[in-house]
């Protein structure tokens, strides 16, 4: 179990989030809800030992980690995976297990890592660069490299963000049953509550830099919840297995 309490971030003297506390436990898929700037990747950083913090970050049985035990207890997958590489797509993935390569690598840790490729569609990629990729693309491998990385504690800022209908599915799939499998614990900030409600087994809902809602999207998704979180006017229709319909209709106030 990762537990956050009393955290508050600041950007010199602007405080963006104050009083932080949750837990977030293993097989669990957790979604972070909130308008934009509302303080969701500042909390992904943060809690990843990225920026600084006030407050105290448990994991197991370790207690007030440091910033440099956060990074290694928890992968962090940001916003914006631009930028130059000239690496290729095979090797991305590799580097996800850095700590198992040596002088060479092993051929069952490549046929693993060209397993992931299949899984996420990108095989026919495993040769070309980074840099020859579209932005979709690019995402899909940073994606396939943090669950093939199987860490204990997975953080992904917009994981979805630059991906078409079809792959918006398939990730929140992936990343839902890596969950259930490996025992990870996930948590992603996400605009898309539909999905969210659908794929996430709980929504933290962020609104002005602090938790407003935490629970079951069952539980607190509800038409003055997004309301409150987005300003917006919907409507929530209850499906066939517990699924939620949600129809934005129109921005309010
Ligand atoms: N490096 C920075 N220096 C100063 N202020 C920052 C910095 N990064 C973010 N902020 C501010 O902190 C607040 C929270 O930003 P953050 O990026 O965490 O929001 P977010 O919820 O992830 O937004 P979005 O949905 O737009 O990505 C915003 O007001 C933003 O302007």
């Amino acid at each position: 179990m990762l537990t956050i309490s009393n955290m508050t971030v600041s950007y010199r003297t602007v405080k963006v989030l104050e009083d932080i506390k949750f837990s977030l436990y293993p097989c669990e898929f957790t979604a972070l809800l909130g308008s934009n700037g509302t303080g969701k990747s500042s909390l992904l950083k943060a809690v990843s030992g990225l920026i600084p913090s006030e407050g105290q970050i448990n994991f197991q049985n370790r207690l007030n980690l440091s910033p440099k035990e956060c990074g290694e207890v928890i992968a962090y997958m940001p916003q914006d995976t631009g930028g130059t590489s000239s690496l290729t797509v095979l090797e991305v993935i590799l580097l996800g297990r850095l700590t198992s390569l040596g002088m060479r690598v092993p051929e069952d840790l490549q046929a693993e890592a060209y397993q992931s490729l299949i899984a996420f569609g990108l095989e026919s990629l495993a040769t070309r660069t980074l840099d020859e990729l579209s932005g979709g693309q690019r995402q899909l491998v940073y994606l396939a490299q943090s669950l093939f990385r199987n860490p204990d504690v997975l953080f992904l800022d917009e994981p979805t963000a630059a991906l078409d209908l079809r792959h918006q599915l398939i990730v929140l799939d992936k990343v839902s049953s890596h969950c259930k499998n490996n025992g990870t614990t996930a948590m992603a900030a996400m605009h898309d509550i539909s999905l969210a409600g659908r794929y996430a087994d709980r929504l933290i809902c962020l609104s002005k830099g602090r938790i407003i809602a935490d629970g079951r999207p069952q539980d607190v998704l509800s038409e003055s919840l997004i309301r409150n979180l987005y300003g917006v006017e919907a409507d929530i229709v209850n499906g066939e297995n517990g699924t939620l319909h949600i129809t934005p209709l129109r921005a309010v106030g």
